[in-house]
């Protein structure tokens, strides 16, 4: 029998984001290389005892003549290649010196944020697109009886803490009511260009032309494909390695991974702590935010375990 055991390569990539993070950073490959014209994050693959930094930074310098001044880790990918096992970390950089061009004859371009899914990628890269488009929070409205007091209460958010993806979650309402406060909370999200998901039936969409849907974790496990279209925003409720592998198969963008901590609203369940939290986000293959007890405070561990960042009712709505 001839088992072939396939090559394990550990690649550095950097999204380098613009001071006004609207754009990112890619460079088409040589035509020559595997991947060959498709674009793709700089970087390359770590020499021996490297770690994921300290090759990005040598990358960089080899492919666009730059420095690193501040980066944090942005998302992990495992994919299989026909020839490889590949691990692709990535890491968003936020500042750097230097003019980037490319050294090595490869074009390089600055493109907005949305134009990015319009440039083809290595197979591999979906989840970073993902998580390149993705803000660090993301805001789950609190049950609120009182339209305006909502309407106030998501504004003080939109504006005074810079939130730019929430969550419409109101499980009190009819359906009508639902929908009005949807519409209400689309307005005032497009006033500061938010994304605005609705947590419901996928069908709300017809009736709201809002960014996307996001499943509880139950009617996640009761679909058999992705309900809404390629364009829309597709995230999900997990609490475990069966309903992210359900959201993998599905094609969910990304999804919340809970509860981290204990939290007054679910006393009764366990919390998973961020150990068992970091080794089923290894795996996911998309953005995770971390939720349950989370606050602000807590986004640079969650990034540094490898989360896109934080989900949270309670560190916005007040
Ligand atoms: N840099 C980079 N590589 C990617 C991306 N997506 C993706 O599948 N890959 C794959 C393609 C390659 O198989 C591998 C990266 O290798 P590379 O060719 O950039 O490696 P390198 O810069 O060290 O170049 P070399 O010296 O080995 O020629 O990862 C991406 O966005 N950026
Ligand atoms: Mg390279």
């Amino acid at each position: 029998m001839n088992v072939k055991v396939k090559r394990r390569v550990h690649v550095a990539a950097a999204a380098i984001v613009s001071a006004d993070k609207q754009q990112v950073l890619i460079a088409r490959r040589p035509s020559n290389v595997d991947h060959g014209g498709l674009w793709e994050f700089p970087g390359g693959k770590l020499a021996p005892y490297e770690t994921g930094l300290e090759g990005l930074k040598r990358e960089l310098h080899e492919e666009l003549g730059i420095e690193i001044r501040r980066a944090q880790p942005l998302i992990r990918v495992h994919h299989e290649y026909s020839d490889k096992h590949i691990l692709l970390d990535v890491w968003q950089v936020h500042e750097f010196a230097g003019e980037p061009f490319g050294r090595e004859g490869q074009a390089v371009r600055w493109v907005p944020m949305e134009e990015l899914v319009s440039y083809p990628f290595p197979a591999a890269n979906l989840p970073i697109l993902r998580a390149v488009m993705l803000p660090t929070e993301y805001l789950i409205t609190g049950e609120e009886a009182d339209d305006e007091r909502f309407a106030g209460l998501l504004e003080r958010a939109l504006k005074e803490d810079g939130v730019r993806l929430v969550q419409l979650r109101a499980k009190g309402l009819s359906t009508d009511a639902y929908v009005a406060r949807a519409e209400r909370s689309l307005a005032l999200c497009r006033d500061y260009g938010a994304k605005l998901l609705l947590n419901g039936e996928p069908e709300l969409l017809e009736r709201v032309d809002a960014d996307g849907i996001h499943l509880t974790s139950e009617r996640l496990m009761n679909l058999e494909r992705r309900p809404i279209a390629e364009g829309k925003w597709l995230s999900a409720s997990t609490h475990n390695q069966a309903q992210l592998e359900k959201a993998a198969s599905l094609g969910c963008d990304f999804v919340t991974l809970s509860p981290l901590r204990t939290t007054p609203s679910h006393p009764e369940v366990a919390p998973m702590g961020w150990h068992d939290f970091q080794q089923l986000v290894e795996r996911a293959g998309m953005p995770v935010f971390a939720l349950g007890g989370m606050t602000r405070f807590d986004a640079n561990h969650a990034r540094a375990v490898g989360a896109q960042g934080i989900a949270s009712i309670r560190d916005f709505w007040k």
